[in-house]
């Protein structure tokens, strides 16, 4: 009730005790808490909070508009949801690497297990869209070296992100990891893998996890999570597909009040008012008052 038991250190030592097993960690993206909490609820590792979801939500391309305190806010609303684990993306870290190390602190108050700094140059854009720029080696290596002496929970999950690969190439891609793991880096994001062997050249080369953003439309192959653990990838994210899913059928039935004019036909494709008050627990409530939950379906 209210939210979830475990507290962020909690979430955050078991986030770091999955990682040192085997598995993939699969981390879905949640477009608000309750999405949080269906993902909990269907058995993922973690929940992921995106970068390009959290603008999309407020109607902006994912352009670096959005501020540090939008993203703490929307990203502790909704990491307080779940009993996961919840790593946000910290895009640029918002400007220099002072703020870097501003950005990393905030996110360990807003409750959040982890976050990623990516190497692309302020403004950045959305990793799969062509026309990037990355910063030199040094300052980003000056950005995960700030979060990493920023964090005050050495278990808070310090990804570093380089989007080098489709600018220069997977060798640059690699050494620019390696680099980055030197500086600190707890696990590696390699934004915008071409193929399964490229995840698996950068999983071999760095002793530390590697991540496989899943998101659809982009320039990675829809790989599955078999294919994906057999690279040696330890995490994945779906961070837009609930959103794409969600605002999907959101599209579709507007069309079909409009052309139907009655919104009927889209009923049986809907979350039911029982499920809803299920997953919103509802029925907790009545300890506080035994007259709140009273639907009967
Ligand atoms: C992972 C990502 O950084 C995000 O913000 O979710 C985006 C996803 C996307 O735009 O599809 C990205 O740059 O890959
Ligand atoms: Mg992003």
């Amino acid at each position: 009730m209210l939210h979830a038991p475990t507290s962020a250190s909690d979430k955050r030592r078991r986030l770091r005790e999955a990682l040192a097993g085997q598995d993939l960690l699969r981390l879905p993206g949640a477009f608000n808490p309750l999405s949080a909490r269906l993902i909990e609820e269907k058995g993922f590792e973690g929940v992921y909070i995106s970068g390009a979801v959290l603008s999309a939500d407020l109607g902006l391309p994912d352009i670096g508009l959005t501020t540090l305190t939008e993203v703490a806010a929307r990203s502790g609303q909704i990491a307080r949801m779940t009993n996961l684990p919840a790593i946000v993306d910290a895009d640029t870290g918002f400007g220099e690497p002072m703020n870097v190390a501003r950005t990393i602190q905030v996110l360990e108050d807003a409750g959040l297990a982890g976050a990623h700094i990516e190497d692309q140059v302020n403004p950045k854009r959305c990793g799969h869209l062509d026309g990037k720029s990355v910063v030199g080696l040094s300052d980003a290596v000056k950005r995960i070296r700030a979060a990493v002496d920023a964090r005050r929970d050495p278990d808070f999950l310090i990804m570093a992100r380089t989007d080098v690969r489709a600018i220069e190439g997977l060798d640059a891609a690699i050494d620019r990891a390696k680099a980055l793991v030197d500086a600190g880096a707890d696990a590696i994001f390699p934004e915008a893998m071409a193929d399964l062997g490229e995840f698996e050249a950068v999983a071999s080369a760095v002793d530390v996890p590697v991540l496989a953003n899943m998101t659809e439309f982009g320039k990675s192959e829809l790989f599955s999570t078999a294919q994906l653990a057999s690279a040696g990838v330890r995490i994945v994210i779906y961070p837009v597909t609930l959103l794409r899913l969600a605002m999907g059928e959101a599209e579709r039935g507007l069309d079909e009040i409009v052309a139907a004019g009655t919104q009927a036909g889209a009923v049986p494709r809907m979350q039911t008012r029982a499920r809803l008050y299920e997953l919103l627990d509802y029925a907790g409530y009545n300890e506080f008052d035994s007259e709140i939950f009273t639907y009967r379906p």
